[in-house]
């Protein structure tokens, strides 16, 4: 047998347990009302995996676990196994018998399952049945409720049996749960699409937006490798620069060395020329010394020689001629020699009074010159002094002109917060205070607070006492101002740029947001002309200030000029500065021309005195001259008148008086001392000038020395300020680039340089133009993208699988139509032949209720007993009724032969023959199908090979036992009579 073997315990009412054996093709189960006959057919649904409570009579589960009686207790657990026999394989395993259980625990949880005792799940099991007609909706279990709700059923409802029959419902499940499966991937679809399309319109954005992104990374890249290339071309330039001021520093120090030794050497010579000059003076007066002695000499002499005259004359009165011839001779050749040797000396004085009168009005002219020098230098000097004052001043009290100011500084110590005036707070780098004062403007006169409460109190201070107005700089509220890289750039690689203004000024750290707010963007150039071309190239976007304080605003206009004795506060100090440098030259020049005009007096002085003696000496000679002329020329007229055709013995005349030539001896001593002393003092002169020309000299050498050394100084706060730029742009190349200046060499070649400020200005454009980036868009766009073309490939995905799941379902439409229709005609064909035979004649046939819609038609019966015309099941009897779907249970079963077949109580409605036919009918079947009949009907109790009763000895409690026909009939409630 299909069905061996089913063991019951604790199911509904079997609560012990209950074997029963089936032998027999055909087994009967009897029993009076509510013994539990039907709780068999409900255990074996339950073991091949009801879920329906409803199906099995209860409202929980655990209704189907015995639940006690008037004696007995409740059990805790229900269990039913089926053994069957697999030999025709009607099972889907591979095993020749198949134990199936299914076992519940009260506290409904731990429900099992088992095959041949293995532990399975419930699919399992409906696996192991499907196809072998043993489903719930199959014709194995078929109950009076059954039978007479197929032939009530509307055609619709009706074409389940058929279904099952064909085997259909298995697609019919399969294409139910296919389409719940489109409609959750059209769901899907539907779902995927809309974010789908709402991805879209953010990949496109995005995709510009990284577009945009990567052209800017791209553009920053190259503006970084020409500033890395500007960089490295700026320390080169700085390093050759440091190279030039160390070698003109050194040339500087050699020049230097060079001007001290000069000094050094000019005044050793001083010293030996003053010392020289010292010894001609002592020679001069020695000398004149000594001339006084020959000049009393000569006085001597003139007077001897008078005496001697007289007595000469006396000779000459008294005498003989020839003694007198002699004496005048010798008179007249004496007399010659005098006026020769006056003449001469007194045509000597003429000469030198010509000379020393040319020299005079020369030195004159000199001194003139020199006495208005120094007047000037010295007005020169008070101006200077009188600037000076007024400076000392200014800085002794800066804020003077502005009430305001100068009333909160005075009081800063009792006004909480007030850190100071710009003007003070920053110290302009040497050099830069032009360009600094301008770029501040009037800004140097703000005052710093530490913050906007201090300034509130200041100006509630300065309206109280009415004491004026000023502006004020709470530290808290100051924002850097810069200028952009790029710009920098264009800057560095322009001709003239010294820097930003901040550079060029010292301040305590606290003020470093004042120099970084007002002077970080302003920048500063060496000449206008630069600074103008500086503008244009950053399209006047910036103020630009130049050494000597002219400024380009913004916008391009531009303030320069130079108005006398100006003067601001940050220049003052260097203004002072420069005018003490400038007295201090200026009392040297002072004290130049002052000498020079002393040294011009001393020699105009010495020349007059030089020419009233020489006027003295021409004076005193001119009437000896006369005289000697006129005394020479009256002896020779004597002489003529005793010797009037000459006398060549004069030659032989002692004239020569020791006392004449004495005389003339004195006479030439004296000029030969005189000349001599005229020598000494021209060469004292001489010396003086040279010690003057060499103390010029050396003071000269002393303002060279000075502004050789203010050479030094520049270049050393030069090579500072290159040092710091230098160290900075190392700096820049390691924080920003993170290269060394070595490494950075090796990257850089002259295509970054080339044109570097053209391209730097068009990559600035280029990326103004690009507006806002954001930088994240790549990313952001991988991301979107990636899920975009994900889901896209998902939807692509859903869609073929909509595809497969619409062309599976196609199939399974057309296997379902196909195997319904050939189901259909095949019963259709048996079922006439069935209700002859159980109608005893007549005909019947299945009709369809719409053809043309074989998936969903209804299915109607039109059947003709025996000698009534055709009519429509639902007009028939009950009992008919019952009948007519037994004829097409049985048609099904001729074709569609199933292993196992429980009849409960499917003919109650019959008539005893009708039963009877029933009955001997069923077993033309027995050869395939196993029935299972629970009856009250005598009649079909007769058919089974076997029978059953259901007792209930005990209250509440079913038992099971093999019974006899007759006793059968018994326990069926003596309904029906035996037909005997
Ligand atoms: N969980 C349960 N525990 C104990 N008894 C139960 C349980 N469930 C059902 N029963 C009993 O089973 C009986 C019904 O059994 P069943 O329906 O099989 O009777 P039957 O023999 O088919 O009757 P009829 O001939 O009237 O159809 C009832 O008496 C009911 O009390």
């Amino acid at each position: 047998m299909f069905l061996k073997r089913v063991e019951m315990q604790g199911f509904k009412s079997f609560a012990d347990k209950v074997v029963i054996n089936f032998e027999h093709s055909v087994t009967g189960v009897v029993g009076p009302n509510g013994c539990g006959k039907s709780n068999i057919t409900d255990a074996i649904r339950w073991v091949l995996g009801e879920q329906s409570v409803k199906s099995l009579r209860g409202t929980t589960m655990t209704d189907v676990i015995f639940a006690g009686s008037a004696d007995r207790k409740m059990v805790g657990m229900a269990e039913v196994t089926l053994v069957f026999d697999n030999t025709k394989r009607s099972l889907n395993s591979e095993l020749d018998e198949i134990e199936v259980t299914r076992r519940l625990y009260r506290n409904g949880q731990d429900a099992e399952y088992l095959i041949n005792r293995n532990n399975v799940r419930l699919k399992d099991v409906v696996d192991l049945i499907l196809d072998s007609g043993l489903g719930k909706d199959s014709l194995s279990m078929i109950s009076q409720g059954n039978i007479s709700s197929f032939a009530e059923a509307k055609p619709q409802d009706r074409r389940a049996i058929f279904e099952e029959a064909a085997g259909v419902s298995k697609y019919k499940k399969r294409k139910m749960e296919s389409l719940a499966k489109l409609e959750r991937t059209k769901e899907n679809i539907d779902r995927t699409q809309d974010i789908l399309s709402e991805l879209e319109r953010q990949v496109s954005p995005l995709k510009r937006a990284a577009k945009k992104a990567e052209l800017y990374k791209e553009k920053k890249t190259r503006l970084e490798e020409i500033e890395i290339a500007v960089l490295v071309e700026d320390i080169n330039t700085i390093n050759q620069q440091i190279e030039d001021a160390k070698k003109t520093l050194f040339n500087i120090e050699s020049q230097t060395t060079m001007f001290q030794t000069t000094i050094q050497v000019h005044e050793t010579q001083n010293l030996e020329s003053k010392k020289e000059v010292n010894d001609l003076e002592k020679e001069i007066n020695k000398l004149q010394e000594n001339l006084m002695k020959v000049v009393n000499e000569i006085q001597i002499l003139e007077t001897r020689k008078i005496e001697l005259d007289e007595k000469r004359k006396y000779v000459v009165e008294v005498g003989t001629s020839e003694e007198k011839a002699k004496q005048l001779q010798s008179l007249l050749e004496e007399a010659r020699v005098e006026y020769e040797d006056r003449k001469s000396r007194y045509d000597q004085c003429q000469i030198n009074i010509e000379l020393l009168s040319e020299q005079l009005s020369q030195v004159a002219m000199q001194y003139a010159e020199f006495s208005q020098k120094n007047n000037e230098e010295n007005g020169m000097l008070r101006r200077l002094q009188n600037r000076k004052e007024f400076l000392d001043n200014l800085l002794k009290d800066p804020f003077n002109s502005q009430g305001g100011v100068k009333s909160v500084v005075d009081n800063a110590a009792s006004l909480h917060g007030v850190l100071g005036v710009i003007a003070q707070i920053m110290q302009p780098t040497e050099g830069y205070e032009e360009a600094i004062s301008v770029a501040l403007g009037g800004t140097m006169y703000n005052i710093v607070t530490s913050d906007e409460e201090a300034a509130r109190n200041a100006i509630n201070f300065l309206k109280k006492n009415q004491s004026g107005r000023a502006t004020f700089l709470p530290l808290t509220v100051l924002q850097p101002r810069n200028i952009s890289r790029e710009n920098q750039i264009v800057c560095e690689n322009t001709k003239g740029y010294l820097g930003v203004a901040s550079d060029f000024v010292q301040c305590e750290n606290r003020f470093i947001p004042v120099k970084e707010a007002f002077l970080q963007n302003v920048l500063v150039t060496d000449t206008l002309e630069n600074g103008n071309n500086l503008a244009s190239l950053l399209k006047y976007n910036y103020k630009i200030v130049t050494l000597d304080g002219d400024v380009i605003h913004k916008g391009g206009s531009m303030t320069g000029g130079k108005s006398k004795n100006s003067t601001s506060l940050l220049t003052v100090k260097k203004e002072v500065d420069e005018i003490n440098q400038s007295i201090e030259l200026q009392i040297a020049a002072c004290e130049l021309a002052e000498k020079n005009v002393q040294e011009t007096q001393r020699k105009r002085e010495e020349l007059e005195r030089g020419l009233m003696e020489s006027r003295i000496g021409s004076a005193q000679l001119e009437p000896v001259v006369d005289a000697k002329r006129a005394k020479y020329e009256k002896l020779k007229n004597d002489y003529e008148l005793i010797r009037p055709n000459g006398d060549d013995g004069l030659g032989d005349a002692n004239f020569a008086d020791e006392v004449v030539l004495k005389l003339n001896e004195a006479y030439s001593g004296r000029d030969e001392i005189t000349n001599s002393i005229r020598s000494k003092r021209e060469y004292r002169m001489k010396m003086s000038q040279d010690v003057d020309r060499k103390e010029q000299q050396i003071r000269q050498i002393r303002k060279d020395l000075e502004t050789a050394s203010a050479s030094q100084n520049a270049i050393r706060i030069d090579q500072a300020r290159l040092e710091t730029k230098l160290e900075n742009n190392l700096q820049r190349l390691a924080t920003e680039y993170q290269l060394t200046y070595e490494f950075a060499k090796t990257k850089v070649n002259d295509s970054h340089i080339e044109n570097a400020k053209e391209e730097v200005l068009q990559l600035r454009s280029e990326i103004e133009r690009l507006g806002n980036i954001n930088m994240n868009a790549p990313q952001e766009f991988e991301e979107v993208n990636e899920r975009y073309e994900f889901l896209d490939k998902q939807v692509k995905d859903l869609i073929s699988s909509r595809d497969k799941i619409l062309s599976a379902i196609d199939e399974m439409d057309h296997v379902m139509k196909k195997q319904f229709k050939e189901m259909f005609d095949a019963i259709n064909n048996e079922l006439n032949d069935t209700f002859r035979a159980l109608f005893g004649g007549g005909k019947a046939k299945l009709v369809l209720e719409d053809p043309s819609d074989i998936l969903n038609t209804g299915v109607d019966i039109d059947v003709q007993p025996p000698g009534k015309s055709v009519q429509n099941i639902r007009l028939f009897s009950g009992g008919e009724k019952s009948l007519i779907a037994i004829c097409v249970l049985f048609s099904i079963l001729k074709v569609r032969p199933v292993p196992l077949c429980i009849f409960d109580e499917v003919e109650a409605a019959l008539d005893q023959g009708n039963v009877e036919r029933f009955a001997r009918y069923l077993k033309n079947f027995r050869e395939d199908t196993q029935f299972i009949v629970v009856t009250h009907r005598p009649g079909t109790m007769q058919q089974c090979e076997v029978l059953y009763g259901v007792t209930m000895q005990k209250q509440g409690v079913s038992q099971m036992l093999r019974v006899e026909l007759k006793d059968a009939i018994d326990m069926a409630d003596g309904q029906e009579e035996v037909k005997s």
